[in-house]
């Protein structure tokens, strides 16, 4: 039998480029042979972190749709054709057998030419509301995985498979013994640490609250590794000179980072969630109110609401951060509680199933 082509598309954020690179693990761990390549776009994120995780990638010139009126729309027809040009000319070169979308503009094109060449498709949507490139395929692909029930609103039914998101490999065993990892971080072994992550880009306001509240951290007596995100790494670099205080732009070793932590500040996107429901440790979120249908505060309260994790309103850290931390901190009967209950949130099996639906696919 000839080997297994695959090409996988998605991008922009780590929220679409990391569960591509776990779907693209399970297609390798079941047939060594087979042949990937990914597909994104120019200048994003997924140009060094696919190639970091062992794939080759494809940029496309291409960008999102502003949802408000800006010059860069402009350009975005043109963009569109010479992508949709060169989707076809990779599709005729590298002729997959089939083609994943993970979302973000990245893989519209692509999904897209794909469908006009009959090549079987499937994508894939993190978040409990569509995005605009998902809601641009849903028509042309054959198999649509989601995270969140109720998706036909977006989607139509018949070609929804509930699988909750894909978890890279090395993040569904997290070390239980953390000297590894408090020695990777250069962290001390007595302390606690809190783990801060503003999602893959970072977060602002997460940044502006860890800022104020340093001396309230090293008064705990905790140690933190914070991600600042590449935008806000220059600006926040400087306080890792505070013996407690260790500050990464991007945190390459998630799995070191997540058995390093006792306790987690996190934003709240759906690949954040799912990774932090398989690992199961106490978490509180500190949802974006910035993104579409402020999905991340429903991500957010859906876990709380099983009083499965702590969920903070960013508007409110002023008044809540200190003492809702302080209090978790201490009471460690509800540190367990919330790691139990998290966990019972977990899809560890989210992987496999999608990669059961594309092997389906193919032989359909
Ligand atoms: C601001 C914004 O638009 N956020 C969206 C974006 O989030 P974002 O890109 O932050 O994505 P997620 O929270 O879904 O996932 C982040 C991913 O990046 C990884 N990671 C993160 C930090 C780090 O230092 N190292 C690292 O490897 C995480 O392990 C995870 O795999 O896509 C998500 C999925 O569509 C959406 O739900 C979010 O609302």
């Amino acid at each position: 039998m000839s080997k297994l082509k695959v090409i996988l598309s998605g991008g922009g954020t780590g929220g679409h480029i990391y569960p591509a690179i776990a779907i693209a693990d399970e297609i390798k761990r079941r047939n060594p042979e087979a042949e990937i390549l990914f597909v994104g776009a120019k200048n994003r994120m997924e140009m060094q972190k696919v190639p970091a995780a062992g794939y080759s990638i494809k940029g496309l010139w291409i960008s999102g749709i502003q949802r408000k009126l800006t010059l860069d729309n402009l350009s975005f027809p043109l963009k569109l054709i010479s992508s949709l040009f060169k989707s076809h000319q990779i599709l005729k070169q590298f002729k997959p057998d089939v083609v994943i979308g993970t979302g973000g503009f990245a893989s519209g094109p692509l999904l897209k030419a794909a469908n006009q060449k009959n090549i079987p498709t499937l994508i894939q949507e993190q978040n409990s509301y569509a995005g605009i490139t998902n809601k641009w395929l849903a028509k042309g692909v054959q198999k649509i995985c989601v995270a969140y029930e109720g998706m036909e609103k977006y989607f139509p039914s018949s070609k929804i498979q509930f699988t909750g998101n894909p978890v890279r490999q090395d993040l569904l065993k997290i070390d239980e013994n953390n000297e590894k990892a408090i020695a990777h971080f250069e962290l001390r072994p007595e302390k606690k640490t809190i783990l801060v992550l503003g999602g893959s880009l970072g977060a602002k306001k997460i940044n502006e609250l860890i800022e104020e509240n340093i001396v309230f951290f090293k008064e705990q007596n905790v140690q933190l590794i914070w991600q600042t995100g590449k935008l806000y790494y220059e600006k926040f670099k400087a306080y890792a000179a505070n013996e407690h205080i260790k500050v990464h732009q991007f945190l390459n070793e998630m799995d070191l980072a997540y058995a390093a932590a006792d306790l987690i500040i996190s934003r709240a996107g759906a690949g954040s969630v799912s990774e932090l429901c398989v690992v199961g440790k106490p978490v509180i979120f500190i949802p974006s109110p910035n993104v579409a249908e402020d999905h991340q505060t429903k991500n957010a309260r859906s876990i709380s609401q099983n009083n499965a994790a702590i969920y903070l309103k960013e508007s409110a850290l002023k008044e809540e951060f200190k003492n809702t931390f302080a209090g978790l901190l201490k009471n460690e009967k509800k540190q367990q509680e919330l790691s139990e209950n998290i966990k019972k949130m977990a899809k560890p099996n989210a992987t496999k199933d999608i990669v059961d639906a594309v092997e389906k696919l193919i032989k359909a």
